[in-house]
């Protein structure tokens, strides 16, 4: 597995925003979303491309275009959804699948509640929006449902990761032969004891939608 932790000023600005407590609903949507495709740009460096010829007003000339199948946009639900426009800014051909995933604050386990997903991804590129990769179960789950339906390539984009959850998803996809990418705003310095990141942004989902 890889991991790329985006070192950008801009990025580190408009994090910096996000963690703040003081930071309201509306401008932490916009935020994120502008994160996003700042994450985008990086995640999408071995998004897979055909030669084309095109046709300037000058000269015909080489370029690339997306190449099929489309790449596969799959937000986690709830707070994943605030990702999504982001990514589909910049990868506007992208189909999209949703999964709705629930971490139990007791237990810390993922529960998905919904799915609807292509059922064969085979040769297809994933990239999967979740902002928080705390202990790393609820992305584990995600990665491991898109691998057994054949995907062959998954990216995952994060706001922020804990270094427990991507030891976490070493070990669950070590010796996996599609290569694996986590792709991250900003690398957190530990989990809490009730598993928040720390220092975190608080729950993602909660000051994206409002506490349910
Ligand atoms: O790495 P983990 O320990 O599994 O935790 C991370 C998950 O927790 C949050 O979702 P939550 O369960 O709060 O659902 P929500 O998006 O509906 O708020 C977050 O959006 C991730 O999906
Ligand atoms: O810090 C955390 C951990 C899990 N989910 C969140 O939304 N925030
Ligand atoms: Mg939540």
């Amino acid at each position: 597995m890889q991991t790329l932790a985006v070192d950008h000023p801009l990025v580190a600005h408009k994090l910096t925003t996000l963690r703040d407590v003081r930071t309201d609903s509306p401008t932490f949507r916009r935020l994120a979303d502008e994160l996003v495709t700042l994450l985008a740009y990086e995640a999408t460096r071995d998004v897979r491309v055909t030669d084309v010829e095109v046709q300037t007003p000058v000269t015909r000339t080489h370029g690339v275009q997306l190449a099929s199948p489309k790449p596969l946009v799959v937000p986690i639900l709830r707070a994943g959804l605030g990702m999504l426009d982001g990514m589909t800014r910049l990868l506007p051909t992208a189909e999209v699948g949703f999964l709705g995933m629930v971490r139990d604050e007791g237990t810390l386990q993922a529960e998905t509640y919904a799915s609807r997903l292509p059922d064969d991804l085979s040769g297809r590129q994933c990239y999967v929006l979740d902002p928080m990769l705390a202990t790393g179960g609820t992305l584990a789950a995600a990665i491991r449902l898109l691998l057994d339906r054949g995907a062959d390539d998954v990216t995952a984009l994060c706001l922020l990761a804990a270094p427990e959850g991507l030891r976490f998803l070493e070990d669950a996809f070590a010796g996996t032969r599609a290569p694996i990418r986590v792709v991250t705003a900003g690398l957190d310095e530990r989990l809490n004891e009730r598993g928040f990141i720390v220092p975190g942004l608080g729950d993602a989902g909660d000051r994206l939608y409002g506490v349910v």
